[in-house]
């Protein structure tokens, strides 16, 4: 059955969740504070990089089944579902910023004026659904019902709509079973098979997945340094652990470490929300440490490969997006890395393909290009921080002739070493042996 749902909040949850929503014929307006971002997605202007989404936003604005507004009032009284996707950033302890949450709670709250199945799409602490339904109780001008469905979302940035069509799980926490039943049946042309919980569980899950993500890459970037150590080639030991279907192939890529929106704020939170709980989540703890030292150790990879010094040095950096297929920059390693690098004395020239606008203020003292070969022309080294298809496909004699030196640290082992010491480059990459 069609439902009408609002979607509040329109960053890649709420701009996705409502775009696939309406794709599988519902009725879905969109909420935004943010008035110049509504402007833009009437039109069908995507503020982000995704894969598909403008198309399937288009098509849904073309179809009437999706529409956008800044008037949280209207979306919420023409609506029977409402799903909650704003922002749950991190505060500098690591817990959770709530401000954005709590405020769309109130201002439902305020325009509620019959029952409403609300879904809290944004990752929050344990407990939120709880403090949620007091949120709206205290600002309801008369006791109106309601329901609390807590739907962690695990889209990937990058395939978010490849992840919504073919999610390996949907996870519906409600202490209603009515009101889990109507939220599994909006998502069955999905075709995901449905874990029911309590709100609790349903909230702990996603941090818990994101957690264990996060300690599978600390995980594999530990073995790569032992690797190194002992001249073992960690894609080769990630491969065959992978092949151990209790382990399964898949996040065991060592590299620069995770960044993002999600894995370095939600594993700090999930910190915070044991130590609130007088639990010390000791193996947690040293996979958010290992990750922070994995962005220092390849600095000095970086300077040991051109002879300990990096002063004066030109290094071209490829790649700064914190994955490939987004301009997403929040925790992206390259940043750091590339701070790190300028503050030992080195120029740093930068490529991405859809990054360079949002990096623009962020790196006043970069040279930013979307042209890979303009990046490499001249630098000292190429070092590779992101890997695009771009970066996968330069022509390496081409790049080989415009390096002042021909010398390439790759922090995402993108190409064979054999290969590049065939080319004649000085290759250093993470976890394999040095050519
Ligand atoms: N980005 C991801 O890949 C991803 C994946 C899974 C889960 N999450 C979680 O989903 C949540 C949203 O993250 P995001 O990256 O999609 O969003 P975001 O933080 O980029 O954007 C949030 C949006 O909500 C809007 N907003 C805030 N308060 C509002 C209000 N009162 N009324 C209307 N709009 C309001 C903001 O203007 C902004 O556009 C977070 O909890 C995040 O942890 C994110
Ligand atoms: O083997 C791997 C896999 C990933 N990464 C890095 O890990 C980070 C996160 O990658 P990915 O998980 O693909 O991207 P996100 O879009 O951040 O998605 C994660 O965070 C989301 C927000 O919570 C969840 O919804 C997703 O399920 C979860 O995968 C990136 O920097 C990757 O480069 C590695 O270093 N090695």
């Amino acid at each position: 059955m069609a439902e009408k749902v609002a979607v509040i909040g329109t960053g890649y949850v709420g701009l996705v969740s409502g775009a696939c929503l309406a794709a599988i014929g519902h009725k879905v307006i969109c909420v935004d504070k943010d008035d110049a971002k509504v402007a833009r997605l009437k039109h069908g202007d995507i503020p982000i990089y995704e894969p598909g989404l403008s198309d399937m936003v288009r098509s849904g604005l073309e179809q009437e089944r999706l529409a956008f507004t800044s008037d949280i009032g209207s979306a919420v009284s023409s609506s029977d579902i409402v799903f909650v996707a704003v922002g749950t950033p991190p505060l500098d302890n690591g817990d959770v910023d709530m401000t954005q949450v709590r405020t769309v709670f109130e201002q439902i709250a305020e325009h509620m004026a019959g029952y409403k199945c609300i879904v809290i799409k944004s990752t929050v602490p344990v407990g939120t659904h709880a403090s949620a339904a007091a949120w709206l109780k205290e600002k309801m001008a008369e006791p109106i019902e309601f329901d609390i469905v807590s739907v962690p979302e695990f889209l990937r940035e990058g395939s978010a709509i490849h992840d919504t069509f073919h999610m390996d799980r949907l996870v519906i926490g409600s202490a209603s079973r009515a009101a889990a039943e109507r939220i599994a049946e909006l998502h069955k042309p999905f075709g995901a098979p449905v874990l029911h919980t309590d709100n609790s569980s349903a909230e702990l899950i996603k941090y818990a997945s994101n957690a264990f993500l996060a300690a599978k890459i600390s995980f594999i970037n530990e073995m790569a340094h032992v690797c190194e150590k002992v001249g073992a080639d960690i894609q080769l030991v990630a491969k065959g652990m992978g092949m151990d279907r209790r382990i399964g192939p898949h996040f065991l890529n060592a590299g620069i470490g995770y960044g993002g929106s999600c894995f370095p704020k939600d594993t700090r939170a999930q910190l915070r929300i044991a130590e609130a709980v007088d639990y010390d989540f000791k193996i947690l703890r040293s996979v958010i440490e290992v990750n922070q030292l994995q962005r220092q150790r390849f600095v000095e990879k970086v300077a040991s490969a051109l002879n300990g010094s990096l002063e004066g040095k030109k290094l071209a950096v490829m790649g700064l997006a914190f994955k490939p297929n987004t301009d997403d920059l929040r925790d992206a390693p390259a940043l750091d890395i590339i701070e790190m690098l300028q503050s030992r004395g080195a120029a740093v020239r930068a490529y991405d393909p859809v990054a360079v606008g949002h990096a623009r203020p962020l790196l006043p003292e970069t040279i930013l290009t979307t042209d890979p070969y303009e990046a490499i022309t001249g630098a000292d080294a190429m070092i590779i921080t992101t890997e695009w298809d771009t970066v996968r496909a330069l022509e390496l004699t081409r790049v080989k002739q415009l390096l002042a030196s021909p010398i390439i640290i790759d922090g995402r082992n993108v190409f064979a070493p054999s290969d590049m010491a065939t080319l004649g480059f000085r290759y250093v990459s993470v976890g394999r042996e040095e050519r």
